[in-house]
Parts: C-alpha cells; structure tokens; sequence
C-alpha cells in the first residue's frame, strides 16, 4: 500500500499481514489484517499507534514514511493508543532509530510500555481531557476507553478536521487495498468488510461489550467526520455507519440477537450427520436465516461471528466417552469465554448406549453462566428411526417460532 492522504496534514499507512498468520496466535485470517498507522503533521509531527515486527511490517511502515518525505527523527510524538503487540511491537527497535521521540500514553499504557519494552524515558502520561497542540492549527485531545480492549486503551482526536483515531474500536480482518476508504468500495466490498468486521468484533471485542457501549456513548459528543480505525478501512463518507454498526455488535451481549440460527455439528459415523438432514431440510422449508458449521472441519472464528448475531443455536452432537464430541465441547466453551449468552437452544445428537453429551452440556451453560434457554432436544439410540427424524423435525420447527418472536424485530 502507499501513503494516502485523507485531509490536509493527516496520512493513512497501513502494513499487510498475510492470510498465513494468525491473529493473537489463534485465529484464521483467510484474507489478511491490516495494521493501520497514522501521521498528523502540524509545525511538529506525531504518529499514531505502530506495528509489530510481523512478516515485513516495519519495512511497510518505513516504506510509507518515506514516500512522505519523512525522515524518523522528524516525528516528534508516537501515539500508544493501545499496547496490545500488533500496534506496539516494533517499540523497542523503532525507538532506537528515533531515540528522542515522545511516546504519549495513558497512565496504564506507560507501565506496559516499560513491563514489555523496557523503556523508561520520553513518556508522556495522558488523561482524558489532555491535548498536545502540534501547531499550524493541528491538536490531538485524549480519551480513555478502558477494556476496549485492554485497560489501557485510549482514542486520540483531532478537533480541526474531526478525525477520530479509534485503534481496536471500528475495526475489522481484511487486507487493504488501494481503496482503503468507505467511500471507494462497491457493495460487495462493503459486505466483504461487513463480514470481517464481525468476524473481528466476536473473536476479539464482543467479551468488552459493555466497554463498547460506554465509549460509544463516551465519544457521543465529539464532531466526528472521519474514523481511523487500527485494523481495516477508514471511514471518511459515512462513519456514523461503523459506529452503529459496533453499536449493534455491542447489543448482542445482552440481546435479544437477529432473527437467525446458527447450526453447529459434528459426527464420528454420520448418525448425528443424518439427522442434520433432516434440520437443515426443515430450516430451508422455513426461509429462516441460517448458518452451518461442521466442527472440527470448520474454524472456530467463523462460528463464533455468526453465533454472536443469532437468537438461536442448534447444536448437533453425538456422545464420546461419557461426555460430548470433543470439537462440540471445544465450541461452546470457546462460545462460553466470548460471552455468547442468553440464547434459544436446541440440541440433538446420537449416543449408543448411556449418553453424555447432555450432562456436559449443562456443565458448560452452567460454567460460563451462559443463561441459555434450552427450548427443546432430541437424542436418540444408534441410527435415527423415522420417528426420531419426526420429533427432530417437529422440536425444529418450533425451535424456528421461538427464535422469531424472541428475536431483535
Ligand atoms: C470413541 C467413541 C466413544 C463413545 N462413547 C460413548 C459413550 O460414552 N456413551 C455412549 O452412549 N455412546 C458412546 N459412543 C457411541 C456413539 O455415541 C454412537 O456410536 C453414536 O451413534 C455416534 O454418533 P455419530 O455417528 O453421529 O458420531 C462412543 C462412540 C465412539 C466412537
């Protein structure tokens, strides 16, 4: 990517990261992140939030300065929004080509800086409220966000041109291209980003929900035009957009979620998978949004996104060892730590003789405090008989009912 301009004195830089990495070590990113960085040049220059030394992302940064004309030691103030190591692991070697550079951040912010970086000096410790006027009309005013997403975290504000730069908040997955703002993509590129922000929202934001919220409504007085986000495209044209959309993500922590279902199964000697037959044929009749996931075939950071949105779950699974299907249990705990609570469910699956998967079931709902309402279920011996097939149908279809009039209208 090249540097882009977004208005007078303000400049997007962005570092790809490849879709054979993961992010946090663990989750897929089939079409890559984007590290985002900013430089806002008043008499003096200051840079917004930084890379980690992942694939060739300081040479990206380096690259972008460059085509600015910007030598390191011109840079007066590095802004640390957020110390998570993807904006801040460059640190140690950055600071060493830029020894005198300022780094501004929040009071928690500081002692993270010095527990994983080892510095001490050139610090500036700012609150909400506090601003650096960087001249030539330019001024950058901060705003804690504490949990959005670690407790140190903080947006930075430029009043002139009402330019956000949010870090981890309105973020998404997704290289950039060249056309990196809102108002250069076409719908289908939106619904691209649409997707990856969710996918973003669920595996990394949606447990500081409640965060979310009271930054929004934090933030709820600032003239917003642009929103520069650490990860994914910039909103120039419509931020209110991204806005209400995390507004939206947010809400589903405590619900109710969209009128959908989030089918999720898996089966050793395709008992389970013939009964799935018969689920997925019912919610197709019903033209009910769906989305199905086969596990452990299917990644874990898919499932979680759709989970998220949707009122109901189905969760098909078979018993193993006196408990249930191992990648089953791995879903609903991983759905447990990321805080998808309160929904409808409904279970079926296939034991051969005592059965299990219901037992840890209640142990995980009771575990994670999901609150989950178990609307109906449907195990069964060995194969399924006809009958089965019926009362699966039957629980499914009534699952369908309760999940529409429980749902976000
Ligand atoms: C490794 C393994 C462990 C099993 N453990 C149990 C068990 O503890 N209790 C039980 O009732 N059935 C148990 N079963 C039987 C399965 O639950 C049964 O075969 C079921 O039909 C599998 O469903 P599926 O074909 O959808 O995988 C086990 C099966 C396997 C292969």
């Amino acid at each position: 990517m090249n540097a882009k301009q977004l208005s007078p004195g303000i400049w997007h830089l962005a570092a790809n990261i490849s879709k054979d990495n993961l992010f946090e070590g663990l989750w897929p990113i089939p079409h890559g992140v984007s590290l985002n960085s900013y430089i806002v040049e008043g008499a003096d220059i200051a840079l917004i939030d930084l890379v980690r030394e992942w694939e060739d992302a300081p040479k990206q940064l380096e690259t972008q300065l460059k085509e600015l004309g910007l030598e390191f030691n011109r840079i007066k103030y590095l802004i640390l929004n957020h110390l998570e190591p993807d904006h801040t692991g460059w640190l140690a070697n950055f600071k060493k080509r830029n020894p005198h550079i300022e780094i501004v951040t929040t009071k928690k912010g500081a002692d993270l800086v010095r527990e994983f970086y080892f510095i001490e000096d050139n610090i500036r410790v700012v609150k909400t409220g506090d601003k650096i006027d960087l001249g030539d009309g330019k001024t950058l005013e901060f705003y804690e966000v504490p949990n959005v997403h670690w407790p140190e975290t903080m947006v930075t504000y430029e009043p002139a041109s009402g330019t956000l730069f949010s870090c981890d908040a309105f973020g998404s997955y997704g290289s950039l291209t060249e056309k990196s703002c809102d108002c250069e993509l076409s719908e289908k590129e939106h619904e691209f980003y649409e997707f990856e922000s969710l996918r973003y929202y669920a595996n990394i934001v949606a447990s500081f929900s409640t965060f979310v919220e009271r930054a929004i409504k934090a933030l709820s007085d600032l003239e917003i035009k642009t929103i520069c986000p650490s990860h994914g495209i910039v909103w120039t044209d419509r931020p209110q957009d991204i806005v209400e959309r995390y507004a939206r993500y947010a809400s589903y922590y405590k619900g109710p979620c969209e009128p959908e279902i989030t089918l999720i199964w898996g089966s050793m000697y395709d008992n389970t998978a013939y009964a799935t037959d018969a689920v997925r044929d019912v919610l197709l009749e019903s033209g009910i949004t769906f989305h199905e996931y086969r596990v452990p075939e299917q990644d874990i950071s898919h499932i979680l996104a759709h989970a998220w949105k949707s009122q109901g779950l189905i969760l098909g699974m078979p018993t193993y060892e006196y408990h249930m299907f191992p990648p089953m249990a791995h879903v609903i705990d991983m759905m447990g730590r990321k805080h998808v609570k309160g929904r409808k469910v409904f279970w079926y699956g296939s034991f051969g003789w005592s059965g299990g998967a219901e037992k840890e079931l209640n142990s995980l709902i009771e575990q994670h405090k999901l609150g989950w309402d178990i609307t109906g279920k449907a195990d069964f011996r060995g194969r399924p008989t006809e009958e089965d097939i019926e009362k699966i149908k039957q629980g499914v279809r009534d699952f369908i009912k309760t999940v529409m009039e429980s749902a976000k209208k």
